[in-house]
């Protein structure tokens, strides 16, 4: 049967390679850096510029396709994900990497219908590697299969996380509680890609067992979502429940074992969501 996503999802990775390529070349430009939600909530116009080609791009060859775009968000667009079909959109993911030439960056194009990912695209652009997940059939690197990590001790593992943007320090005291309790389950280690999509494809990989985040957005996590769990990996809301694209909190494992061992060190809390109307 004729896969009706096909044509978008190849429309996505010839867009997500030609954005990285602008990314490449702004590294070599002074990037103007511009602030959001904090000080050091950044972002360029590299970004800016990115989003626009790659919804250009997609309204030119699917235009009654809607979007979820992170600076058109934060340039005052709803952010509801709606039935419809939906291009979620991170330029940049690792915007501040990407102001410090810290060689991690990647764009990232999920894709919704009825709220579901249909396919998921992240292209880390400095490590040339093409993430990608269909629904169903299996997720990828440079075509080649991923397949996430077998270790179910978490005591043997590697997990991901990052410390977000927000500089609240109720915030920040959870946030590092929760990483307290995790490294001395113990784990063999605590890594941040400094990205959510990159964290996310580590998992994938079977580079790291799990990466969980509270304060992120659905943009940053619509594609990695699929690509982890194509990969064979389990996806999972902080306090255990099913995850929720649009709730700013993450647990992506390679097994329910691990997330779930990881869900009791969280000390949870939750952020405005991605949906709330006054988030603004
Ligand atoms: O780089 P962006 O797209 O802003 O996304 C990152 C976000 O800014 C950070 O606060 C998070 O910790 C990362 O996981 C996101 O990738
Ligand atoms: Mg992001
Ligand atoms: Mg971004």
């Amino acid at each position: 049967m004729a896969d009706v996503w096909q044509t978008a999802m190849d429309h996505a990775v010839g867009a997500a390679r030609r954005a990285g390529q602008v990314v490449r070349e702004a590294l070599q430009d002074d990037r103007k850096v511009m602030t959001k939600s904090s000080s050091v909530d950044l972002v360029t116009q590299t970004d800016q510029k990115v989003e626009q080609l790659i919804i250009q791009s997609v309204k030119e060859k699917f235009p009654t396709h809607r979007f979820i775009g992170e600076e058109s968000v934060a340039a005052g667009e709803s952010c509801v994900l709606t039935d419809a079909p939906t291009w979620i959109i991170d330029p940049i993911d690792g915007t501040t990497n990407f102001v410090h030439a810290f060689p991690f960056v990647a764009v990232s194009i999920g894709f919704s219908v009825n709220k579901q990912v249909e396919f998921g695209v992240v292209f880390s652009c400095l490590e040339d590697k093409m993430f990608t997940a269909r629904r169903g059939k299996g997720a990828f690197c440079n075509g080649e299969p991923l397949q996430v990590s077998d270790q179910e001790d978490i005591k043997q593992s590697i997990i991901a996380t990052e410390f977000g943007s927000s500089r609240d320090p109720d915030a920040v005291d959870r946030i590092f509680s929760s990483l307290r309790n995790v490294l001395c389950i113990p784990v063999h280690g605590v890594r941040g890609a400094g990205t959510a999509a990159i964290n996310m494809c580590l998992v994938a990989s079977g580079c790291v067992e799990a990466y969980y985040e509270i304060g992120i957005h659905v943009w940053d996590i619509a594609a990695g979502s699929l690509i982890v769990s194509e990969a064979g990996g389990v996806l999972m809301d902080v306090d255990g429940g099913p995850l929720d694209l649009m709730s700013r909190r993450i647990v992506a494992a390679n097994s329910r074992t691990i997330a779930e061992r990881i869900v009791r060190e969280i000390d949870a809390f939750g952020p405005p969501r991605d949906d709330e109307p006054l988030r603004r």
